[in-house]
């Protein structure tokens, strides 16, 4: 596993999410990593995340775990297919969410780890789709498929 979070490679004007961005100081600093093929997040939502029933999660914290989750990931595999890699000090690949699914498949217990996983689908041209799995322990609470949109490198003048 590289021991550098994906998120720790944005630079600071991609820093700002509320639910990555090492640079937002009232946000959740999900941090993802590469591990082998897949990508890996882990996260425990404080108490106040609480869904329609106390002890469970709600659905968009699950949502945004992913959101960020499946930005960082397009970025990392766009990164090993490129050849390149996270913080190389070239113009960074930054990804954006054009559309998430996710499906609950069951209750998201609250005050446990979360880990969230996500595995490329497919990479063409500047659109990644990617799976993603969000467990407790050993259920598995919620899977989605994003599909992310490479922003494109600013025109040199
Ligand atoms: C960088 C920061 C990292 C942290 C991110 C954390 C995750 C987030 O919360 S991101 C915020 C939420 N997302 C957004 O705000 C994105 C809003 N949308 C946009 O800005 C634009 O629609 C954007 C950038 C996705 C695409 O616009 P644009 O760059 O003009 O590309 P465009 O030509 O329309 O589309 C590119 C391709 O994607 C396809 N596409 C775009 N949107 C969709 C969609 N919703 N569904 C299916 N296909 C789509 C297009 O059809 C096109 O396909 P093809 O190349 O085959 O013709």
């Amino acid at each position: 596993m590289s021991d550098m979070a994906i998120q720790d490679s944005y630079p600071p004007e991609f820093a700002h999410c509320f639910g990555c961005g090492p640079g937002n100081p009232h946000g959740h600093h999900l941090k993802s990593y590469l591990l082998g093929y897949e990508t890996i997040a882990r996260f425990t939502p404080d108490l106040k995340y609480s869904g329609g029933v106390p002890d469970h999660v709600y659905g968009g914290m699950i949502a945004s775990l992913m959101d960020c989750h499946g930005t960082a990931s397009a970025a990392a595999f766009a990164y090993r297919k490129d050849g390149r890699t996270m913080g190389d000090g070239r113009r960074p690949i930054r990804f954006v969410t054009a559309s998430l699914r996710v499906e609950f498949k069951k209750p998201t217990p609250l005050g446990c780890e979360l880990v969230v996983k996500g595995q490329l689908l497919s990479l063409q041209g500047r659109k990644a789709w990617v799976d993603l799995k969000l467990a407790a322990g050993d259920q598995v609470c919620a899977t989605g498929e994003m599909l992310a949109i490479r922003l494109p490198d600013p025109v040199e003048s």
